[in-house]
């Protein structure tokens, strides 16, 4: 693989000493967390997780359980800790706007304060492309595009907040460096939503249809490079970097039609793909007035319906992010194509196969 590496990279001593090998995974029991804790090892740093639960055990691991708006908690699993990645969020699917406020904007506040006072030297924070969103078209975007002024829904409402804290954070004179990485539809094997939410669609007979013309591109980027752009990023997070207190995305560089990856999992876990087409208009005004419904009713009964406007938004419009700054301040490169990446995938999802 052929990577171009930056030049104030090259200047970097070449043995990283011990202790900025040590390193606190907030939110490592995740999806995006498990696959880092366990890259971070295999690279040779000595890992602790700090989750709100424990969602398993690996041998050289230490596992912190607590919640992140615990100060206290959080100071005792980052003693002796250089790096911190904070990868905790609330699922977005929860929609849950009191418990994004606390863990996503407070919860991040008092992470920043813990991370100071215990001497961390790095943080690096995920956060996400949608910060940019608003439910229109995106092509090709870049980092300078301003922050969404009326994000799709409240996760993204707090992750736009949770992002300026910590790259305002940045502060080279005390020796605290942040970089934020925004990621673009995540994917890979164990992830709890992309497939599981697509699978029970498809098992409803939800998945028979085609918002829109089928035409608009998407990022989805397969778990590893995710990783591996953190680790760049947290390996480059130097006073003399020109990455300091700046956001980057992180994509497979393939921009793929919504439909056509959808249609690629289906097929390949076993199910038919979409054929029919439904105008995007019609569909997202739909699933408008059934959450508006939803929302009005929700003292009476609980329901969550499948198409919601964000899912449509998702699904209907183009939404895919340049990495060119990652490219040349990072030196990133996908390292697994979008092909194997969705391969990788069908392969680690044998129970949610058509027929099992
Ligand atoms: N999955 C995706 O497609 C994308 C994810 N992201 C971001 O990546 C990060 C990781 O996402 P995933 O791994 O998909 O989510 P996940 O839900 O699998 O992992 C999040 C982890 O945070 C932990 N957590 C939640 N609240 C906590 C609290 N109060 N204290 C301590 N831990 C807490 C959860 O227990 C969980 O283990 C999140 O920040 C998310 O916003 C960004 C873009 C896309
Ligand atoms: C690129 C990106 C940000 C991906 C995030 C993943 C989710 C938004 C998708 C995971 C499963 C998808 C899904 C739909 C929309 C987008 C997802 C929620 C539909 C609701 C689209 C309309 C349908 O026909 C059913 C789909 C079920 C799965």
């Amino acid at each position: 693989l052929h990577q171009t590496v930056p030049f104030w990279f090259i200047s970097r001593p070449v043995s990283v000493s011990q202790s900025s090998k040590r390193c606190a995974v907030i939110g490592g029991s995740g999806f995006l967390g498990r696959h880092l804790v366990e890259k971070l090892q295999d690279r040779g740093y000595s890992v602790s997780v700090f989750d709100i639960r424990q969602s398993y055990e690996l041998p050289g691991v230490t596992f912190h359980q607590g919640d992140l708006c615990d100060e206290q908690a959080l100071l005792s699993a980052l003693k002796d800790v250089s790096l911190v990645f904070h990868c905790a969020s609330p699922a977005p699917a929860s929609n849950d706007r009191a418990l994004f406020e606390r863990v996503n904007i407070q919860g991040t506040k008092t992470v920043i304060e813990a991370c100071i006072q215990a001497g961390v030297q790095k943080l690096v924070l995920t956060s996400s492309a949608s910060v940019v969103f608003e439910g229109t078209d995106i092509k090709n975007g870049r980092e300078d595009l301003p922050y969404a002024k009326k994000p799709i829904d409240y996760y993204t409402q707090t992750k736009i907040q949770q992002e300026k804290l910590v790259l305002e954070a940045c502060d080279k004179q005390k020796g605290f460096l942040t970089v934020a990485i925004r990621p673009h539809g995540i994917f890979g094997p164990r992830d709890p939503q992309l497939v599981p939410i697509m699978v029970d669609a498809a098992r409803r007979g939800k998945m028979k249809f085609i918002i829109g013309d089928g035409t608009n591109l998407v990022d989805f980027t397969f778990v590893e490079n995710v990783v591996h752009g953190h680790i760049l990023a947290a390996e480059c997070l130097r006073p003399d970097s020109p990455i300091c207190g700046k956001p980057y995305h992180i994509t497979n560089d393939e921009p793929i039609r919504f439909w056509d990856f959808m249609s690629e999992m289906l097929v390949g876990l076993g199910y038919a793909a979409p054929r029919f087409h439904l105008p995007y208009g019609l569909v997202y005004s739909l699933a408008l007035l059934l959450w508006l419904l939803t929302w009005i009713l929700r003292p009476l009964l609980s329901f969550k319906p499948t198409f919601t406007p964000m899912r449509v938004a998702l699904a209907g419009t183009h939404h895919y992010y340049s990495c060119e700054r990652a490219k040349q301040d990072l030196g990133y490169r996908p390292v697994v194509s979008l092909k194997e990446g969705i391969a990788r995938t069908v392969q680690s999802y044998p129970h949610l196969r058509h027929g099992a």
